[in-house]
């Protein structure tokens, strides 16, 4: 059961801040960053940003990870994380961290037929986006996503509806996150990319995968593959309304922000 007791997760961040090592792993929009109509307009809460930078100093044993969507150079640019924060971006496709000289990426090619496919994919969205105002299309490396969060509810209805055809013809399975029809070219889950992650930890801490704690928190229907997955993650906090397999809900970014500066006192002590 998904419990909102302050309390409760009170205790769990306590019990979770007196481990080592422990991955502090986050989603960026509806979790840092309130959701704002312009995908280019968001911004981590200064609350946010000011416990993910007293978290920071304590690598490797506190490591920080932002887990998102978003292609990792728009991440980077827009969160601007602490250095030594660890990036997945693209829902898990792209991997990264930010160093003393900035973004450092592992490098990824599409195979040719995936490239082929994605240029199909972003032409349809663009097609449908074309013939509803408040529509747009967002491209990444491995994705397109058709936003409708600006159109009337009934052009979304139907633009999502037909950008499921157009993924569905190209044996690609949409994602229906908010306001946002999304969908990779490439297999993607959030819940793989924290796996990886704790395991890089429990490498550079030099311990077992098992004896690493991940917090992970999210917003969106995409973060439930990551709270669903067995073993990927131990305190998981769902952000906002919605079904949830996560043990914590808590109510918004502002409150998201709040507690990261509780778990950073915790941590620090
Ligand atoms: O995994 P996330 O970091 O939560 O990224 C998920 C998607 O976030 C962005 O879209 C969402 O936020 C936008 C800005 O607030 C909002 O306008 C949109 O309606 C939301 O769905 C991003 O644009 C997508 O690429 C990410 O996949």
């Amino acid at each position: 059961m998904t419990k909102t007791d302050p309390a409760a997760l009170e205790g769990a961040l306590a019990d979770l801040a007196a481990h080592r090592p422990v991955l502090v792993a986050l989603d960026f929009d509806g979790c840092l960053a309130p959701l704002v109509d312009d995908p280019s307009a968001s911004r981590m809460l200064p609350g946010a940003r000011d416990a993910l930078t007293r978290m920071a100093p304590l690598a490797p044993h506190v490591q920080l990870a932002l887990v998102s969507g978003r292609h990792l150079a728009d991440l980077a640019a827009l969160a601007d994380p602490p250095l030594g924060t660890w990036l997945v971006g693209s829902h898990g496709a792209e991997t990264g961290e930010v160093g003393p000289d900035g973004l450092v990426t592992v490098p990824f090619d599409l195979a040719p037929d995936d490239a082929e496919t994605r240029r199909s994919l972003i032409a349809g969205f663009e097609e449908i986006a074309a013939e509803y105002d408040g529509a747009h299309v967002e491209t990444k490396p491995t994705a397109a996503v058709l936003h409708t969060r600006r159109a009337t509810r009934g052009d979304a209805e139907d633009a999502d509806r037909r950008a499921d055809a157009v993924a569905e013809s190209l044996g690609l399975s949409p994602m229906h996150g908010k306001d946002v029809v999304e969908t990779s070219v490439v297999e993607t889950s959030k819940g793989e990319g924290l796996e990886a992650l704790r395991a890089r930890l429990a490498e550079a801490c030099d311990v077992g995968p098992a004896n690493v704690r991940v917090l992970y928190a999210g917003d969106d229907t995409t973060d439930e593959r990551a709270f669903s997955r067995p073993g990927a993650v131990d305190l998981a906090i769902k952000v906002g309304d919605g079904e949830t397999a996560a043990s914590f809900r808590v109510s918004s970014p502002q409150a998201v922000a709040d507690l990261l500066g509780r778990l950073a006192t915790h941590l620090s002590v």
